[in-house]
Protein backbone atom coordinates (compact mmCIF):
# COMPACT_ATOMS: atom_id res chain seq x y z
CA UNK A 1 0.00 0.00 0.00
CA UNK A 2 1.02 3.17 -1.06
CA UNK A 3 2.77 5.62 2.59
CA UNK A 4 0.20 8.93 2.78
CA UNK A 5 1.12 11.44 5.20
CA UNK A 6 -1.41 13.69 5.69
CA UNK A 7 -0.83 17.32 6.65
CA UNK A 8 -4.29 19.36 7.27
CA UNK A 9 -4.09 23.09 9.02
CA UNK A 10 -5.21 26.39 8.52
CA UNK A 11 -4.02 28.88 6.27
CA UNK A 12 -0.23 29.92 6.94
CA UNK A 13 0.21 27.06 9.39
CA UNK A 14 3.12 26.13 7.61
CA UNK A 15 1.59 23.54 5.67
CA UNK A 16 2.82 24.01 2.04
CA UNK A 17 6.26 25.02 3.31
CA UNK A 18 6.63 21.70 5.69
CA UNK A 19 5.45 19.31 2.53
CA UNK A 20 7.54 20.77 -0.03
CA UNK A 21 9.94 19.77 2.52
CA UNK A 22 9.16 16.14 4.03
CA UNK A 23 8.44 15.55 0.18
CA UNK A 24 11.82 16.60 -0.43
CA UNK A 25 13.59 14.38 2.23
CA UNK A 26 11.44 11.24 1.62
CA UNK A 27 11.22 11.57 -2.17
CA UNK A 28 7.54 11.40 -2.29
CA UNK A 29 5.21 12.96 -4.05
CA UNK A 30 2.93 15.85 -3.04
CA UNK A 31 -0.70 17.22 -3.47
CA UNK A 32 -1.26 20.57 -2.60
CA UNK A 33 -4.91 20.46 -2.66
CA UNK A 34 -5.61 24.19 -1.87
CA UNK A 35 -4.49 24.66 -4.81
CA UNK A 36 -7.35 22.58 -6.66
CA UNK A 37 -9.53 24.85 -5.04
CA UNK A 38 -8.07 27.84 -5.78
CA UNK A 39 -8.03 26.72 -9.66
CA UNK A 40 -11.53 26.20 -9.56
CA UNK A 41 -12.10 29.88 -7.88
CA UNK A 42 -9.98 31.24 -10.87
CA UNK A 43 -11.40 29.00 -13.50
CA UNK A 44 -14.77 30.38 -12.45
CA UNK A 45 -13.99 33.73 -12.42
CA UNK A 46 -12.92 33.31 -15.84
CA UNK A 47 -15.58 31.67 -17.05
CA UNK A 48 -18.42 34.26 -15.08
CA UNK A 49 -19.68 31.64 -13.76
CA UNK A 50 -20.93 33.20 -10.38
CA UNK A 51 -20.04 31.57 -6.69
CA UNK A 52 -23.88 30.79 -6.03
CA UNK A 53 -24.32 28.40 -9.04
CA UNK A 54 -23.05 24.75 -7.39
CA UNK A 55 -23.78 23.34 -10.61
CA UNK A 56 -21.84 25.39 -12.42
CA UNK A 57 -19.03 25.74 -9.83
CA UNK A 58 -18.93 21.46 -9.97
CA UNK A 59 -18.96 21.41 -13.38
CA UNK A 60 -15.78 23.86 -13.39
CA UNK A 61 -13.98 21.42 -10.65
CA UNK A 62 -14.47 18.42 -12.69
CA UNK A 63 -12.85 19.67 -15.85
CA UNK A 64 -10.12 21.55 -14.58
CA UNK A 65 -7.36 20.95 -17.47
CA UNK A 66 -4.16 21.43 -14.64
CA UNK A 67 -0.68 20.45 -14.85
CA UNK A 68 1.49 20.58 -11.87
CA UNK A 69 5.04 20.43 -13.19
CA UNK A 70 8.25 20.39 -11.00
CA UNK A 71 10.55 23.08 -11.23
CA UNK A 72 13.65 23.62 -9.21
CA UNK A 73 12.30 25.85 -6.82
CA UNK A 74 8.65 24.09 -6.13
CA UNK A 75 5.86 23.11 -8.91
CA UNK A 76 4.49 25.23 -11.47
CA UNK A 77 0.95 25.32 -11.90
CA UNK A 78 -0.38 25.62 -15.41
CA UNK A 79 -4.26 25.41 -16.60
CA UNK A 80 -5.08 25.05 -20.20
CA UNK A 81 -1.80 26.04 -21.05
CA UNK A 82 -1.49 28.96 -19.12
CA UNK A 83 1.34 29.44 -16.27
CA UNK A 84 -1.23 30.55 -13.21
CA UNK A 85 1.01 29.85 -9.99
CA UNK A 86 1.45 33.54 -9.30
CA UNK A 87 -2.66 34.11 -10.17
CA UNK A 88 -3.47 31.31 -7.85
CA UNK A 89 -1.81 32.52 -4.91
CA UNK A 90 -3.49 36.03 -4.90
CA UNK A 91 -5.63 36.63 -1.80
CA UNK A 92 -9.02 37.13 -3.20
CA UNK A 93 -8.37 33.87 -5.08
CA UNK A 94 -7.64 32.11 -1.70
CA UNK A 95 -11.03 33.84 -0.39
CA UNK A 96 -12.83 33.21 -3.32
CA UNK A 97 -11.36 29.10 -2.86
CA UNK A 98 -12.93 28.97 0.48
CA UNK A 99 -16.34 30.29 -1.25
CA UNK A 100 -16.24 27.43 -3.60
CA UNK A 101 -14.77 24.78 -0.97
CA UNK A 102 -17.99 24.80 0.89
CA UNK A 103 -20.15 23.52 -1.86
CA UNK A 104 -20.37 19.59 -1.62
CA UNK A 105 -20.71 18.89 -5.41
CA UNK A 106 -17.38 20.72 -5.96
CA UNK A 107 -15.30 18.41 -3.02
CA UNK A 108 -17.08 15.33 -5.24
CA UNK A 109 -15.88 16.74 -8.33
CA UNK A 110 -12.23 17.01 -6.45
CA UNK A 111 -11.95 13.71 -4.74
CA UNK A 112 -10.62 10.83 -6.99
CA UNK A 113 -8.44 13.47 -8.87
CA UNK A 114 -7.35 14.22 -5.25
CA UNK A 115 -6.87 10.06 -4.21
CA UNK A 116 -5.44 9.36 -7.78
CA UNK A 117 -2.30 11.76 -6.17
CA UNK A 118 -0.97 8.58 -3.94
CA UNK A 119 1.09 6.56 -5.89
CA UNK A 120 4.45 4.51 -4.87
CA UNK A 121 6.73 4.83 -2.92
CA UNK A 122 4.47 7.55 -1.19
CA UNK A 123 2.30 10.87 -0.80
CA UNK A 124 2.48 14.15 1.03
CA UNK A 125 -0.94 15.39 1.44
CA UNK A 126 -1.65 18.99 1.78
CA UNK A 127 -5.08 20.14 2.68
CA UNK A 128 -7.79 20.85 5.37
CA UNK A 129 -9.55 17.52 4.98
CA UNK A 130 -6.74 15.32 3.44
CA UNK A 131 -6.82 13.21 6.99
CA UNK A 132 -10.60 13.32 7.50
CA UNK A 133 -11.96 12.75 4.13
CA UNK A 134 -9.57 12.21 1.08
CA UNK A 135 -6.97 9.62 2.65
CA UNK A 136 -8.82 8.62 6.16
CA UNK A 137 -6.77 5.24 6.27
CA UNK A 138 -3.26 7.41 6.49
CA UNK A 139 -1.04 6.16 9.31
CA UNK A 140 0.31 9.37 9.84
CA UNK A 141 -1.71 12.40 10.24
CA UNK A 142 -0.73 15.99 11.50
CA UNK A 143 -3.01 19.08 12.35
CA UNK A 144 -0.73 21.90 11.97
CA UNK A 145 -1.65 25.10 13.48
CA UNK A 146 -0.78 28.28 14.66
CA UNK A 147 -2.07 31.30 16.28
CA UNK A 148 -3.79 33.56 14.11
CA UNK A 149 -1.50 36.57 15.14
CA UNK A 150 1.58 34.66 14.02
CA UNK A 151 0.30 33.24 11.12
CA UNK A 152 -0.83 36.89 9.89
CA UNK A 153 3.38 37.80 10.70
CA UNK A 154 4.45 34.91 8.51
CA UNK A 155 2.35 36.18 5.85
CA UNK A 156 3.55 40.04 6.02
CA UNK A 157 7.04 38.53 5.84
CA UNK A 158 5.99 36.76 2.90
CA UNK A 159 4.64 39.09 0.56
CA UNK A 160 7.04 42.05 2.12
CA UNK A 161 9.88 39.52 0.74
CA UNK A 162 8.29 39.33 -2.64
CA UNK A 163 8.21 42.85 -3.14
CA UNK A 164 4.51 42.87 -2.55
CA UNK A 165 2.52 45.92 -0.06
CA UNK A 166 1.13 44.18 2.96
CA UNK A 167 -1.70 45.29 5.66
CA UNK A 168 -0.36 43.28 8.85
CA UNK A 169 -4.69 44.31 10.23
CA UNK A 170 -6.26 43.74 6.64
CA UNK A 171 -4.61 40.19 6.98
CA UNK A 172 -5.40 39.42 10.00
CA UNK A 173 -9.15 39.76 9.59
CA UNK A 174 -8.83 38.24 6.28
CA UNK A 175 -7.15 34.90 7.94
CA UNK A 176 -9.65 34.69 10.73
CA UNK A 177 -12.60 35.43 8.05
CA UNK A 178 -11.03 32.43 5.99
CA UNK A 179 -10.86 30.68 9.37
CA UNK A 180 -14.11 30.99 10.40
CA UNK A 181 -15.54 29.74 7.47
CA UNK A 182 -13.34 27.11 6.81
CA UNK A 183 -14.27 25.41 10.24
CA UNK A 184 -17.78 25.98 10.49
CA UNK A 185 -18.65 25.07 7.01
CA UNK A 186 -20.82 21.46 6.77
CA UNK A 187 -19.01 19.91 3.96
CA UNK A 188 -15.18 18.73 5.15
CA UNK A 189 -14.91 21.27 7.81
CA UNK A 190 -11.36 22.01 8.92
CA UNK A 191 -10.75 19.85 12.30
CA UNK A 192 -8.29 17.65 13.18
CA UNK A 193 -8.84 13.63 12.56
CA UNK A 194 -9.61 11.84 15.36
CA UNK A 195 -6.53 10.13 15.09
CA UNK A 196 -4.31 12.89 13.89
CA UNK A 197 -1.39 14.78 15.81
CA UNK A 198 -2.04 18.36 16.57
CA UNK A 199 1.68 20.62 16.23
CA UNK A 200 1.64 24.02 17.56
CA UNK A 201 4.27 26.00 15.38
CA UNK A 202 3.41 29.18 16.73
CA UNK A 203 7.26 29.27 18.35
CA UNK A 204 9.07 26.63 16.46
CA UNK A 205 10.99 26.79 13.39
CA UNK A 206 10.74 25.39 9.59
CA UNK A 207 13.46 22.88 10.94
CA UNK A 208 12.08 22.09 13.91
CA UNK A 209 8.34 21.05 12.56
CA UNK A 210 10.00 19.18 10.33
CA UNK A 211 11.97 17.46 12.53
CA UNK A 212 8.99 16.61 14.64
CA UNK A 213 7.19 15.37 11.96
CA UNK A 214 9.54 13.01 10.60
CA UNK A 215 9.56 11.67 13.98
CA UNK A 216 6.63 10.14 13.32
CA UNK A 217 6.97 8.99 9.81
N1 LIG B 1 7.58 27.43 11.66
C1 LIG B 1 7.65 28.55 10.94
N2 LIG B 1 8.26 29.63 11.46
C2 LIG B 1 8.33 30.79 10.75
N3 LIG B 1 7.82 30.97 9.51
C3 LIG B 1 7.22 29.92 8.95
C4 LIG B 1 7.08 28.66 9.63
N4 LIG B 1 6.42 27.82 8.81
C5 LIG B 1 6.13 28.50 7.69
N5 LIG B 1 6.63 29.76 7.76
C6 LIG B 1 6.48 30.83 6.76
O1 LIG B 1 5.12 31.23 6.82
C7 LIG B 1 4.63 31.57 5.51
C8 LIG B 1 3.35 30.78 5.23
O2 LIG B 1 3.68 29.40 5.17
P1 LIG B 1 2.95 28.40 4.18
O3 LIG B 1 2.68 29.07 2.87
O4 LIG B 1 3.75 27.16 4.18
O5 LIG B 1 1.57 28.20 4.95
P2 LIG B 1 0.30 27.33 4.54
O6 LIG B 1 -0.20 26.70 5.78
O7 LIG B 1 0.65 26.43 3.42
O8 LIG B 1 -0.73 28.45 4.07
P3 LIG B 1 -1.96 28.30 3.02
O9 LIG B 1 -2.85 27.24 3.55
O10 LIG B 1 -2.63 29.63 3.04
O11 LIG B 1 -1.38 27.97 1.68
C9 LIG B 1 5.80 31.26 4.55
O12 LIG B 1 6.47 32.47 4.26
C10 LIG B 1 6.71 30.33 5.34
O13 LIG B 1 8.08 30.48 4.97
N1 LIG C 1 -8.30 20.15 1.31
C1 LIG C 1 -8.66 21.43 1.18
C2 LIG C 1 -7.75 22.41 0.78
C3 LIG C 1 -8.17 23.70 0.66
N2 LIG C 1 -9.46 24.00 0.90
C4 LIG C 1 -9.99 25.36 0.70
O1 LIG C 1 -9.20 26.10 -0.22
C5 LIG C 1 -8.79 27.33 0.35
C6 LIG C 1 -7.40 27.64 -0.15
O2 LIG C 1 -6.48 26.70 0.39
P1 LIG C 1 -4.92 27.03 0.61
O3 LIG C 1 -4.39 25.88 1.43
O4 LIG C 1 -4.30 27.07 -0.74
O5 LIG C 1 -4.82 28.35 1.29
C7 LIG C 1 -8.89 27.13 1.88
O6 LIG C 1 -9.17 28.32 2.59
C8 LIG C 1 -10.05 26.14 1.99
O7 LIG C 1 -11.29 26.80 2.04
C9 LIG C 1 -10.34 23.04 1.33
O8 LIG C 1 -11.52 23.31 1.61
N3 LIG C 1 -9.92 21.76 1.45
Amino acid sequence: MVKVITIDGPSGAGKGTLCQLLAKQLGYHLLDSGALYRLTALSAEKQDVPFDDTEGLARVAASLDVEFRPVEKGVQVILAGEDVSSAIRQEHVGMNASKVAACQPVRDALLQRQRGFAEAPGLIADGRDMGTVVFPEAKVKVFLTASADERARRRVMQLEQAGLDADYAQILQDIELRDKQDRERKSSPLKPAEDAVVLDSTSLTIQQVLDRVIALT
